[in-house]
């Protein structure tokens, strides 16, 4: 039985008529295939990467699973439609807080069209990208069982300021309400979540190692997911801090130059988590 995820934070939306992602009890998430050459585009690269021999095997973990693509019945309604089987990267969890990052100064490949580059650079100069060389696309924190999810809508994500993005990064690791914005993040979760050998940063960290060598792809426009489960941590389990990287329609090949880009933003978003790591009353 198809269903619209319960916890997706940005992108295209299922629901009144859209096309967008579905999901089913199997543990697969469902991306219909976009229109125009995006869909194809990211069909292309998951195949290719998911052959390429020279992508490291401890790399791979940092990608969702690719099942291939199938024909089911599109949630707008339009009848049948290819869609991407990928891993559903928070099937498995009960109440994820999630973090959709786009890394990159520019969003845009240089290959795109002038009216593409110019509506993705409105984009990033109305946003964080250009400035912080990444920006959050969306995001849903737990709270409690009484406060639930604080899930801001699309509109006021995209108007983040600086200090929006670092009281967000605080807020994703606190133990204390996200939704109420007079309390101050208290970030006692920093250390587990972010910090240690398991932890986000050290995530970060092998993905950036990698990215300081491979010339194979330019990943503009993709995101970094991030990914734990706050209630584990009260039950004394493991939440489980995982990074994952999604959205590959606008990939181009690297040519055997380094992605700069993507690179200067994931070194820009580690500091901001190093510093509520080594700082976190601050
Ligand atoms: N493999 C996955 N498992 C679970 N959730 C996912 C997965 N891939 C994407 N999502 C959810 O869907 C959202 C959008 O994903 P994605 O960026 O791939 O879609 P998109 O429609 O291409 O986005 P955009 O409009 O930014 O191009 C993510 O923020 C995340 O919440
Ligand atoms: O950041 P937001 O507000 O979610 O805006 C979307 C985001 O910029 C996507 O990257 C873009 O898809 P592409 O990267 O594929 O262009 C999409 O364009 P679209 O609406 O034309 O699909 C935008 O709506």
């Amino acid at each position: 039985m198809f269903k619209v995820p319960d916890h997706q934070v940005a992108g295209h939306m299922a629901g009144a008529g859209a096309l967008g992602p579905l999901v089913d009890d199997s543990g697969h998430f469902y991306k219909p295939l976009q229109s125009g050459e995006r869909g194809t585009h990211e069909v292309a690269f998951y195949t290719s990467f998911s052959t390429d021999t020279r992508v490291p095997d401890q790399i791979r973990k940092f990608f969702p699973a690719f099942h291939g693509t199938r024909d089911l019945e599109a949630s707008d309604g339009s009848g049948m439609h290819p869609h991407l089987v990928l891993e559903d990267i928070v099937s498995s969890r009960i109440n994820p807080s999630i973090l959709d990052i786009k890394i990159g100064s520019s969003t845009w490949y240089p290959e795109a069209s002038e009216a593409y580059i110019s509506k993705c650079l409105e984009k990033d100069r109305e946003t964080c990208s250009l400035t912080l060389g990444f920006r959050i696309s969306g995001l849903q924190f737990y709270g409690s069982k009484e406060t639930g999810f604080w899930k801001p809508d699309r509109k006021s994500v995209n108007s983040f300021t600086h200090d929006d993005v670092r009281s967000a990064l605080r807020k994703f690791v606190s133990s204390n309400s996200p939704t109420n914005s007079d309390i101050e993040p208290d970030c006692s979760y920093a250390s587990i979540i972010y910090g240690g050998p398991d932890g986000i940063l050290a995530q970060l960290l092998e993905l950036k190692s990698w990215f300081e060598d491979q010339t194979i792809f330019h990943f503009y426009s993709c995101s970094v997911m991030m990914v734990y489960d706050k209630e584990s941590i009260l039950k004394g389990e493991n939440p489980n801090p995982q990074i994952k990287l999604v959205d590959f329609a606008h990939v181009t090949e690297g040519k055997g130059v380094i992605d700069h880009n993507f690179l200067g933003g994931l070194c820009s978003l580690i500091k901001f988590i190093s510093d509520v790591v080594t700082d976190p009353n601050k």
